[in-house]
């Protein structure tokens, strides 16, 4: 017979096992939900490759046109495109896409543009909108983005203007004239798109631009704000939906650095674009170069680190950023480099508006080498030099980081991006995004980049915007490096952790991870082989990211506290239907820097060292532009290279309007170094790129840097 006792004790198993399948539906629900988005974008992917029928050509997949139409081909405004192109901005050759963006811009079609960070999808626009009759309407998201372009073309003799809070009465009086009535030279408008959804006087005078067939195209910069779906989604966006209603024989083009499938539908839709031709390009940025670094869990320790890389790799001061978690982090690391003796500062959105935009100016003029920022010190970073990105701690997804450590590099130069990663962070980002839509999941993919120390990193980026893989050419440290990492059974190790855990929830107690590897001390008898410390931290975050714990939060007055619990795939552990590895590396990590024995990027030397030098001068002679602005360090690259000896040697490199304006100057810096030079010194003046790849060789002997998407 039944007693009370004997139906309570099963009940509650009962209660108990319900419990644990829902957990495993939850689980596998979820695990249905990743798998159908991963099954579209490879149907996409699949498509994608058949449309071009060429098999399996990654690099022609990487880079596509939604149309069939050939964009590449020849056009009446060919030569005086180039004319711009070379004259005007200084640039040489295109890169890819370009030509046939410009193209099909100049055809008058709608088009849009999903080109990496520092692609050089301003080109894209700037240069139609000087050939086309008119003036060119480009609505940007932030102040700081539109005064840097603004600022840029002004250099560059282009009459280009801004409207927005900080423009005079004058000047605005000068834009309304221009709009209303043509009168005065004006090619090229920046908004913000405030100015569309509020400003009907604006609204207006635009209209009656239109009327009189001078509006020559529409240019949607930074579009994946339109998207919900989006990473930067911005209310104002949703209104320029009325522009291609109004002005429907008006090109738009709509550009951005990342946008999933779901954005760039979302973006045809909300600009009313739906027939345009796509141009979508790689998300590879085969000039940077991604390490993830084990960090200490001694803070003085890891800005040492920090201090002792950017001293050894960046000595001519060039410039970076510093990511870090927290406003106080940010501050603190900001004066531990500047103890060390970096040129550091800090950036968070506690600041005021003027003292951030101090901060940002001083670091954009090289008066500053690094910025320690927070997320905050985001979208706006238009800085082509910058040399390297670090992460103090880890980005709270794949896509996030992209973007973050997406702003080294953008001239194509060769630079770094160097994420430290300890197991504790993870806690720390998990209690901030768990509330997110998707947050944990997406925060857990980045986790698994960061965790792995064999599968080639930039790989990792390319599955995750489900792309085709490219080669990495050695550009990551576990493809560079022969790092001695052993995958080590920790299966029994795993089940002691999952049993221990749930005699503690059975007690109603709960672990933080921290206490979890803590108590695991105690057992180590029980144990025999011995793991370390930081492995067993490594161990419970590899079982969350199994599913066999999982994270629960609960808020205190203070913050909000995360404890690993049983997870729906515990029992698999303890019935020894699940297999634990982990990857050890058996070098002791912090002397095993893979950093100090190469160089992966690049620093000035001999002539590019005094052409720097000059350029700092003149951008503070020309009215305070960027230095970047007189000459870019590609083009210091090449003239120290090549070392033209008169204007028209020059002109072929930095274009006439350049040549005019500094020629006589660079030229003189030229002749002072070729005549104090001693003549077999021929290699150290190697261009900066071949330098580079040289220096790239790295212990697998695997080179590097490739220009061919550089069209000559
Ligand atoms: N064909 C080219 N050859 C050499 N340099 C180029 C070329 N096109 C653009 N650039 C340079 O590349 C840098 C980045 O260009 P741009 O600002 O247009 O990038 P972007 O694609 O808009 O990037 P982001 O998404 O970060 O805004 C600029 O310094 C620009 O002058
Ligand atoms: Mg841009």
């Amino acid at each position: 017979m039944e007693t009370e006792g004997d139906a309570l004790e099963e009940l509650l198993k009962i209660e108990t096992e319900i419990e644990d399948v829902q957990d495993q539906i939850k689980f596998l629900l979820e695990r249905q939900e990743k798998l159908h988005e991963r099954q579209s974008e490879l149907k996409f992917l699949l498509e994608a490759y058949k449309a071009s029928g060429t098999g399996n050509s990654a690099n022609e997949n990487a880079s596509r046109s939604s149309s069939l139409e050939d964009w590449s081909g020849s056009f009446e405004w060919d030569s005086q495109a180039d004319d711009v192109r070379l004259n005007i901005f200084g640039i040489p050759s295109y890169r890819q896409n370009q030509k046939e963006i410009i193209n099909a811009i100049m055809s008058g079609r709608d088009v849009l543009v999903i080109m990496a960070a520092g692609g050089g999808k301003s080109l894209c626009y700037q240069l139609p909108a000087i050939l086309r009759d008119g003036v060119a309407l480009v609505i940007s998201p932030l102040l700081s983005l539109i005064q840097d372009q603004v600022m840029g073309l002004t250099a560059l003799g282009i009459p280009a203007y801004m409207l927005t809070s900080t423009t005079s009465k004058e000047n605005e009086k000068f834009i309304y004239k221009a709009l209303e009535k043509g009168e005065g030279e004006l090619k090229i408008l920046y908004v913000t798109p405030e100015k569309i959804s509020k400003s009907k006087r604006f609204m207006s005078k635009l209209e009656k631009c239109h009327n009189a067939g001078r509006l020559s195209l529409i240019s949607i910069d930074e579009a994946h704000c339109c998207s919900q779906w989006g990473h930067d989604f911005r209310p104002d966006y949703k209104s320029l939906s009325i522009l291609k209603t109004q002005f429907s024989n008006v090109p738009v083009v709509a550009l951005t650095a990342t946008a999933t499938q779901k954005v760039q539908y979302d973006v045809m839709e909300m600009l009313r674009i739906p027939k345009c031709v796509k141009f979508v390009s790689t998300v590879n940025r085969p000039n940077l170069f991604y390490t993830v670094r084990s960090k200490s869990s001694i803070g003085k320790v890891v800005v040492d680190e920090i201090a002792e890389f950017i001293q050894e790799s960046y000595p001519n001061s060039e410039s970076g950023i510093v990511y870090c978690f927290s406003r106080k982090e940010c501050e603190q690391v900001a004066a531990e480099l500047r103890e060390r003796g970096i040129a550091a500062d800090y950036y968070h959105a506690d600041m005021d508006v003027n003292a951030r935009e101090k901060v940002h100016m001083r670091w954009s003029k090289n008066k500053l080498q690094v910025i320690v920022g927070t997320v905050a010190f985001g979208m706006g970073i238009n800085k082509p030099d910058v040399r390297f990105v670090i992460h103090h701690s880890l980005s709270k997804s794949m896509e996030t980081y992209y973007q973050e450590s997406g702003r080294a590099g953008r001239d194509g130069l060769p630079s770094e991006c160097v994420l430290f990663y300890r197991p504790a962070d993870v806690p720390r980002q998990s209690s901030m995004v768990f509330y997110e839509n998707s947050g944990l999941q997406n925060l857990y993919d980045i986790v698994r980049y960061c965790q792995s120390k064999r599968q080639c990193r930039r790989n990792a980026f390319f599955r995750h915007f489900a792309e085709p893989l490219q080669d990495c050419n050695g550009m990551c440290n576990n493809c560079a490096f022969f790092s001695e990492v052993r995958e080590v059974d920790v299966s029994r190790h795993a089940k002691v952790m999952v049993s221990l855990l749930q005699a503690m929830q059975e007690n109603d107690q709960r672990l933080t991870m921290l206490q979890l590897v803590d108590k695991m001390k105690n057992k180590k008898k029980e144990l025999g082989s011995d793991i370390k410390k930081e492995e067993m931290e490594q161990l419970v975050i590899q079982l969350i990211l199994d599913h066999v714990f999982k994270e629960e939060f609960q808020h205190t007055a203070y913050a909000t506290n995360a404890y690993v619990t049983i997870g729906p795939l515990a029992n698999q552990v303890l019935q020894d239907k699940k297999i634990v590895k982990l990857e050890i590396s058996s070098k002791q990590k912090n002397k095993d820097d893979s950093m100090k024995s190469a160089n992966h990027s690049l620093t000035f030397s001999g002539l590019e060292l005094k052409l720097d030098e000059l350029r700092e001068e003149l951008s503070s002679g020309h009215g305070g532009i960027f230095p970047h602005s007189v000459l870019s360090s590609q083009q210091i690259s090449t003239i120290s290279s090549q070392k033209p000896s008169s204007a028209q040697e020059l002109e072929k490199i930095i274009g006439k309007l350049k040549t005019d304006k500094y020629g006589s100057k660079i030229l003189d810096e030229i002749k002072k170094y070729t005549g104090s030079e001693p003549s077999d010194n021929g290699n150290e003046e190697e261009g900066r790129e071949n330098r580079a790849s040289k220096r790239l060789k790295t212990k697998k002997g695997v080179v590097v840097i490739e220009s061919s998407d550089e069209e000559s």
